[in-house]
């Protein structure tokens, strides 16, 4: 699985925005002004095959909940939209609020969701580790899926039938055969894109982020089992809701963002 052994639990949840930041000129996450974002028609539809037999654990890292899958070998694989490589996904996670007012990382026209999935990929032609990947210009692809309160999402369940047994920071649990596709939207031809950074330290201006313009539908329930999430891990007395771990809106500085539809 990729290293996102960086154990973020050093940094409080509401962590700290560092002063200095590495370039600190294309930071994530950022609002997409539909208005402002530019057609570009040799933008493809994107190619996800993934193989859920790569998934391999989901562990609390007092942070977020990662879902981790085995990226050793090109066999979960994202490739196509604007990406010239292929890139190998490594995990995935959500950010959410504490309540479905708000809670996702980007926004489209300052419109908050209540939560949004990262699928995190590494350019596998160019680097071979995550670790090299990460500290090099477009070496990591992250999708994101808006999620928005409606019917239940089947797909989801498995995860959210797991999460009980990951409640506390640092806790981790083995979690198979699950395939990451039944958590994308039917359209993946209309997307946003843009150069950014990660949303988590190191904020390493990395990623080729793909902001998916279909969100997928998940129930309220469904939500409430992620806030049922602790920052926390089990030796400490005070209990902390895991909720509002998103980052806040960063600067566009100049970037432009291209549309894959008009
Ligand atoms: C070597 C240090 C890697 C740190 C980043 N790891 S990651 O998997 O890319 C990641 C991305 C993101 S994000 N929101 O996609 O930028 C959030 C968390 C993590 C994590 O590891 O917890
Ligand atoms: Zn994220």
């Amino acid at each position: 699985a990729c290293s996102s052994r960086f154990v973020l639990s050093q940094v409080h949840p509401m962590w700290q925005e560092p002063l200095a930041i590495p370039g600190g000129n294309r930071q994530s996450p950022i609002d997409i002004a539909v208005r402002n974002s530019i057609f570009d028609p040799h933008l493809r539809p994107l190619v996800a095959k993934y193989d859920p037999r790569t998934c391999q654990q989901i562990w609390n890292n007092g942070y977020s909940f990662l879902v981790e899958y085995d990226d050793t070998m090109d066999k979960s694989t994202l490739s196509g939209g604007p990406l010239e490589d292929r890139y190998r996904l490594c995990q995935f996670h959500f950010h959410w609020g504490e309540n479905n007012a708000w809670g996702s990382e980007h926004t489209v026209d300052h419109r908050l969701y209540p939560a949004e999935l990262h699928l995190v990929h590494w350019n596998a032609d160019r680097y071979s580790l995550f670790e090299e990947a990460v500290m090099e210009e477009n070496g990591l692809a992250v999708i994101g899926v808006f999620l928005k309160v409606g019917k239940r999402h089947e797909g989801l369940q498995k995860l959210v039938d797991a999460l009980p047994a990951v409640r506390h920071r640092d806790s981790m649990v083995e979690f198979t055969k699950f395939d990451p596709s039944c958590l994308l939207p039917s359209n993946m031809e209309e997307y946003w894109t843009y150069a950014g950074s990660l949303t988590t330290p190191p904020l390493t201006e990395a990623v080729c982020w793909i902001i998916l313009k279909q969100p997928i539908e998940v129930s309220h329930d469904q939500l409430a089992v992620f806030r049922s999430l602790l920052f926390t891990s089990a030796e400490e007395e005070v209990q902390k809701s895991m909720v509002n771990n998103f980052r806040s809106q960063q600067p566009l500085k100049g970037r432009t963002v291209r549309s894959s539809f008009s």
